[in-house]
């Protein structure tokens, strides 16, 4: 294994009975790096991302996540390593104090619990039980469980499902200070925008394989593709694509003036790119 790779997978498969949950993968995730794991559901995300934290077994392959086999980690190995569950685990009538400080207890360097409190934005309901919390404030608490241990790899499973556009936003910060701390993040989410906003490299998973795994703006050849021109003048809207829209757009204030009527100029989103991926792979 290479020194700054944290999570190294060569071959790896998982079938449940008659489903192939993952079909041969193999996947590299740097020190540091924020690697966003997309894919339609179904498609592997959560038996690939349990794998790797040593909560599922596999049927084949080799396994290697910070110099361990997660099948078999350690105590010491556990520290290391956050998790934020899709699931909420049950601290229900602890308050939100209450449950950070317990899990607190159980590692050698815990974040402060106020500290979390603020990171995650609980300030002021410090007091209120888990039970009293709203979806998105719940989702908060688990992140805030997910760091307690000041993990060197962080597995965040679609942590922001149930968050308001704001929190949303916050969070993206909070994983913007985890990146500057160092901190290896893998993330599965359904957001393209998060990953595009949050992912050094995004993988796409679709039916157990790993179709593509690149940089936001180069994946499935994105940033070669063309840009759409479109306007509208007295026949009605006019779109066309474009390897150079400068030129396109300066044909057209040639053309129209100063004004070009309606313009816009459209680059392929991620979502673009990848819904055309899970299209071709007939998801
Ligand atoms: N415990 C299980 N027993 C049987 N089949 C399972 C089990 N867990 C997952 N599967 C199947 O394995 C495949 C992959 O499921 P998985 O939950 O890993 O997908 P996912 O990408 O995380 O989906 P989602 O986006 O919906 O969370 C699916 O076909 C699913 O039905």
């Amino acid at each position: 294994m290479l020194k700054d790779t944290v999570i190294r997978t060569r071959g790896l498969r998982k079938k449940y009975r008659d489903t192939v949950a993952l079909d041969v993968v193999d996947l590299d995730v740097e020190q540091g790096e924020i690697f966003a794991l997309l894919g339609p559901n179904g498609a592997g995300k959560t038996t690939l991302t349990e794998i790797l934290e040593g909560f599922r077994d596999r049927d084949a392959g080799e396994i290697d996540v910070l110099g361990e086999d997660p099948g078999k980690a350690s105590l010491a190995w556990r520290t290391r390593v956050g998790v934020v569950l899709q699931d909420s685990q049950d601290y229900a009538q602890l308050t939100v104090l209450e449950v950070l400080t317990h899990f607190a207890s159980f590692y050698p360097d815990a974040r402060r619990p106020a500290e979390l409190v603020e990171a995650v934005g609980l300030s002021g309901h410090e007091g209120k039980r888990a039970v009293q919390l709203s979806g998105g404030q719940r989702r908060r608490l688990d992140v805030a469980l997910g760091l307690v241990g000041r993990p060197e790899l962080l597995f965040l499973d679609e942590p922001t499902t149930g968050f308001d556009p704001e929190v949303r936003r916050q969070f993206w910060d909070l994983v913007a200070r985890l990146r500057e701390e160092g901190t290896t993040i893998l993330l599965t989410t359904h957001y393209l925008d998060e990953a595009e906003h949050l992912a050094d490299r995004v993988g796409v998973l679709s039916k157990g394989g790993l179709v593509d795994v690149d940089t936001p703006a180069r994946l499935g050849g994105r940033h070669l593709l063309k840009a759409i021109v479109s306007w509208t003048d007295d026949e009605g809207p006019h779109q066309v694509e474009s390897p150079n829209p400068t030129r396109t757009v300066l044909e057209l204030a040639a053309r129209f003036g100063d004004d070009i009527p309606g313009l816009a100029v459209r680059r392929p989103t991620l979502e673009d790119v990848y819904l055309s991926m899970i299209g071709a792979t007939g998801d």
